[in-house]
């Protein structure tokens, strides 16, 4: 991780629907070279954080730049340094995979060749599918042909939301792999997730939040040992052994969130 650069930063956020506050005075910074997890129980306020970040929604308070720009400023110039990953079920189901392809190349002013789009295909290992319907893909290859358009135009800051939600353990470490080697390629990477296996694996940096605001943020490990000796962690851990699960149930409390 670069200290100095940072891709994102996160000013005061605040967000409201109507008289109720969702986001509370949440700030962060984001770097080249890291993989940030935002953690939270449901309704913590993750996704109205990304959805602030992304533009879709005007915050009540604070300031969001991407590489510099105001989101709210310089929305054209912010979202072209951003990749935000689309929901499978974005995808028209009956076009094939070198239709979605060509397609969304197209929308950022690319345009494939062949060799280019047989690289791609081999890349992502889905050769053997460049004529299926995105439909009849499994959930797994789906991701991975989300994953690849989310990064076509090589953004520096790169958004997913819940990237591996539904899928097997072997395409979840393959995904895990290609988040890495985006980290690793100098991308700042943003997920949210609810996979604590997830965040230990693969997140540089994590941000549990509740309740709208951040409860701590730091490293994965360093959080375990900042709070490892609380006694709700203590009386949360369940294997002898403090997990970042215990961490997190420790700080947020055991009870469901409607
Ligand atoms: N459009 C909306 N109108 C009113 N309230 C909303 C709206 N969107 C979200 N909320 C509320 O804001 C709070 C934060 O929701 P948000 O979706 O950001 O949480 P989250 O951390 O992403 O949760 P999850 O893990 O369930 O996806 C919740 O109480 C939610 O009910």
């Amino acid at each position: 991780m670069k200290e100095q650069n940072a891709i994102l930063e996160v000013n005061g956020l605040e967000v409201a629907y109507g008289s109720f506050k969702a986001v509370k005075n949440i700030s962060f910074n984001v770097y080249g070279g890291e993989i940030f997890g935002l953690l939270g129980p449901n309704g913590a306020g993750k996704t109205s954080t990304l959805s602030a970040i992304e533009g879709l929604l005007k915050p009540q308070a604070g300031q969001i730049a991407i590489c510099g720009y105001d989101i709210q400023q310089k929305p054209l110039y912010a979202r072209a340094n951003m990749g935000v990953q689309l929901q499978s079920t974005s995808f028209q189901p009956e076009l094939t995979v070198t239709e979605i392809l060509q397609l969304y190349a197209g929308v950022y002013g690319l345009s494939l060749s062949q060799h280019q789009l047989q690289a791609i295909l081999k890349d992502i290992k889905l050769e053997d599918a460049a004529s299926k319907r995105f439909g009849q893909l499994s959930g797994g290859q789906q991701q991975r042909v989300s994953l690849f358009i989310t990064t076509i135009h090589e953004p520096q800051l790169v958004l997913l939301d819940e990237p591996t939600t539904g899928l097997d353990p072997q395409s979840r470490r393959q995904l895990w792999a290609r988040i890495e080697a985006m980290r690793d390629k100098g991308h700042a990477i943003v997920l949210t997730t609810h996979s604590m296996e997830e965040a230990e694996a693969i997140c540089d940096r994590i941000a549990i939040i509740d309740h709208g605001r951040i409860l701590t943020i730091d490293s994965p490990q360093s959080i375990i040992d900042e709070h490892r000796h609380q006694p709700e962690v203590i009386q949360a851990s369940r294997k002898g052994k403090i997990t970042l699960e215990d961490v997190f149930i420790g700080l947020t409390g055991a009870a469901v969130r409607s």
